[in-house]
């Protein structure tokens, strides 16, 4: 009885996902299939032999005087995917706010300060993804302390996934992130449009969603983009892939953050598993559509549930059975 509701819900799931994704060129519901897999493949078994630190150390570089949620947001967001900690690079005023959420949080008061750069390197050794600018504001002395930071982490070969006001600092110095493999961008309607002005010289069709976003990762020396809306829409220059798994109809501020904080693990686990696993696809790009599709039915969990009244809160509540159903079933 219970192996034939698993069977059902797991086929019904597959039913939703051959809907939901499709590559760039025509490819076969079997090839789609296979993409889905792909992003099964990388995620982690859960072993007694592991060691605490070893299924994802996530940084997030944000939070200011304005902004104390966004970083909450992509940390707790982190730890509830499944990495084992999360640490938070805030200013000063921001720390005790953030450290006030939630004990599960390691919280470094070190943004503003003028050792900010060397703070941050000290923890890179032990990191195993960046995510940059959820809540960071747009000061100029904390922009220029994450230019430093940014660079430091590329020396290490450390993972960078940039969102929010990270985006704001890309678009006044692409140089920043031009050409590093190992980075994942994450604009909202508004910043890919920013980004776009700033590094592309030819006007792109603004209705073909998916040329404009390989068009920007290659300006970009196929850093990975994933442009977030109606659709989700990534590429890494080379390849496009989209997501419109089924979400919810409210836009509350927060649904952009947690994405980020999944796709912090996401991209570890990518990394890690290895070209066996992945079988010679972009592991950004599975990771990519890992965390769209998981932030979508994290949305559509908690719309069921909250109706109007739901918050990133409410899909954060969501994660673990939302995972559960896309990737474990
Ligand atoms: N609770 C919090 O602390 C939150 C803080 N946030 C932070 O707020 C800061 C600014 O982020 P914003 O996303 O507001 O960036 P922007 O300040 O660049 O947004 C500019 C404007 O674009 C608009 N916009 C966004 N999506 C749009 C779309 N699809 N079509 C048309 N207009 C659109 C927004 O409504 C906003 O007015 C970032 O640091 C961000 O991380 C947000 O992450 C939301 C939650
Ligand atoms: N019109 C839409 N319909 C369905 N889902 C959407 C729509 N717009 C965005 N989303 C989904 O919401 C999530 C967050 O995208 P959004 O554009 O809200 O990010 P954001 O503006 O950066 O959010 P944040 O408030 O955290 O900064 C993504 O998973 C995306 O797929
Ligand atoms: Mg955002």
């Amino acid at each position: 009885m219970a192996v034939g509701r698993v069977w059902v819900a797991a086929c019904a799931c597959r039913r939703v996902l051959r809907r939901a994704f499709s590559l760039h060129k025509p490819h076969s519901i079997t090839d789609m299939e296979n993409t889905l897999q792909l992003v099964r493949n990388i995620i982690p078994p859960l072993t007694t032999k592991k060691h605490k630190g070893q299924d994802g150390r996530i940084g997030i570089v944000g939070g200011c005087q304005e902004y104390t949620g966004a970083p909450y947001f992509a940390a707790i967001s982190a730890l509830k995917v499944g990495a084992d900690l999360s640490h938070v690079f805030c200013t000063r005023e921001a720390a005790p706010v953030i450290k006030s959420y939630s004990p599960e949080l390691i919280v470094h008061p070190v943004l503003d300060s003028p050792s900010a750069v060397r703070d941050v390197e000290t923890w890179l050794p032990r990191l195993h993804a960046l995510v940059v600018g959820p809540g960071l504001g747009r000061d100029n002395v904390l922009l220029e302390n994450v230019k430093g930071i940014l660079e430091a982490s590329k020396a290490r070969d450390v993972p960078i996934i940039i969102d929010a006001d990270g985006l704001w600092l890309i678009a006044q110095h692409p140089a920043l992130i031009h050409g590093y493999r190992k980075a994942v961008l994450t604009p909202n309607h508004g910043e890919f449009t920013r980004l776009s002005d700033a590094v592309l010289r030819d006007l792109v069709d603004g209705s073909d969603h998916r040329e404009a976003v390989r068009r920007l990762s290659q300006a970009l020396g196929n850093v990975t983009v994933v442009r977030k809306g109606e659709r989700d829409v990534m590429s890494d220059g080379e390849h496009v892939l989209e997501c419109a798994h089924e979400g919810s109809s409210r836009r509350c501020g927060g649904q952009g953050d947690l994405l980020s904080g999944a796709l912090g693990v996401l991209v570890h686990w990518a990394l890690h598993a290895g070209p066996k696993k992945t079988n010679g696809s972009s592991p950004l790009l599975l990771a990519a559509l890992g965390a769209c599709s998981l932030t979508r039915q994290c949305g559509h969990q908690a719309f069921q549930k909250h109706g109007r009244s739901t918050t990133t809160t409410d899909m954060i509540a969501e994660v673990g059975p939302a995972f559960r159903r896309l990737f474990e079933t």
